[in-house]
């Protein structure tokens, strides 16, 4: 569904060169839910203005839907639904109108556009919202709406800048809610960014991580948690040094560290590992903390992705 070929795309700014995507090698298959993450300035909107036409890249290749972003990119565009980070509605029009007006402009007949406005009212719980302006909306509800027009047209694949950005926790679940039931329903191809690690780690199947314009990282949230960050065991000793002695011992541990009475490390499966290692070392407390995509990137740059993100 994506495939790209070393995409980079580079910006001038004065006299210096901003490479803000530097060679995407990606591939996606139809039907699956992909969040594509990283800090602040990382590449990721530039990725997708690629993918989505809006940016011609610099150098590299882009399939997309079957058809080359830049060779031809009206046949990308019919085929895929996007959107931005911001709203896509008109202030003062109503809901209904907009999307019976998005179905004409994607060229469906008037009784077409009609039955899908009707189709995605129900999917998306607009029903009650349709006579109403998309201004009075809640920035959840205008959010659905967002999507609805992005689907107009039955797109394979769908692009979702921040779909949940802004939105409160109740309001981002309900979103994802709709996000998956609509792919539950009808197996379009999802592909999106998002600033909520805990939201690609529960809800994406697989994980892209970029930074500095480059992926650092492409595998299941599970497999990337297992393999790159490990559980952290935490220990509270009254004798650190044979605790630290014990941790180095057992296969697989890394990033030991003590600090007065309480020795960390990290290591694949501490539930495994821990009782174990506690008899050989006297601990008052002994506690597994499962990682986070952000141990995983803080694994693969020394960095939090929480730095310079929105709170
Ligand atoms: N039109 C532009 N002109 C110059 N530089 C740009 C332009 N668009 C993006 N950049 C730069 O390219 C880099 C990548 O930006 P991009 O918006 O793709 O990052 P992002 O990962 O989407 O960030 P955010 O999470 O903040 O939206 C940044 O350094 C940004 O300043």
């Amino acid at each position: 569904m994506i495939r790209t070929r070393g995409l980079t795309r580079h910006f001038r700014v004065k006299r210096e060169t901003v490479e803000a995507v530097r060679g995407l090698d990606i591939d996606v298959g139809p039907g699956e839910l992909v969040a594509f993450l990283g800090p602040n300035g990382a590449g990721k909107s530039t990725s997708l203005r690629m993918l989505t036409t809006l940016l011609p890249p610099t150098s590299g290749s882009a399939t997309v839907a079957g058809h080359d972003v830049a060779g031809d990119p009206a046949a990308v565009r019919r085929k895929i639904g996007y959107l931005g980070q911001g709203n896509g509605a008109g202030a003062y029009f109503r809901v209904r109108d907009e999307l019976f007006t998005q179905g004409r402009c994607y060229a469906l007949s008037p009784k077409e556009s009609r039955e899908r406005t009707e189709e995605l009212l129900a999917t998306l719980d607009l029903e009650s919202l349709a006579n109403r302006t998309a201004g009075t909306l809640s920035g959840g509800q205008r959010r659905r709406l967002d999507i609805a027009l992005g689907l107009m047209h039955r797109p394979d694949l769908l692009f979702l800048d921040e779909p949940s950005a802004g939105l409160d926790p109740q309001n981002r679940a309900n979103l994802w809610e709709h996000i998956l039931k609509l792919r539950a329903e009808s197996g379009t191809t999802i592909f999106l960014t998002t600033h909520y690690l805990d939201e690609a780690d529960a809800m994406a199947e697989r994980v892209m991580v970029i930074d500095h314009g480059r992926i650092i990282a492409d595998d299941t949230a599970e497999n990337l948690k297992a393999e790159m960050a490990g559980d952290l065991v935490t220990v509270t000793t009254p004798d650190p040094d044979v605790a630290l002695r014990a941790a180095a011992r057992i296969p697989a541990a890394r990033d030991l560290t003590s600090d007065g009475s309480t020795v960390e490390f990290r290591v694949p499966q501490g539930n495994k590992v821990l009782p174990e290692f506690l008899k050989t070392v006297e601990a008052h407390t002994a506690e597994v903390r499962r990682p986070t995509l952000d141990d995983v990137f803080l694994a693969l740059t020394g960095r939090s992705i929480r730095e310079g993100a929105p709170a």
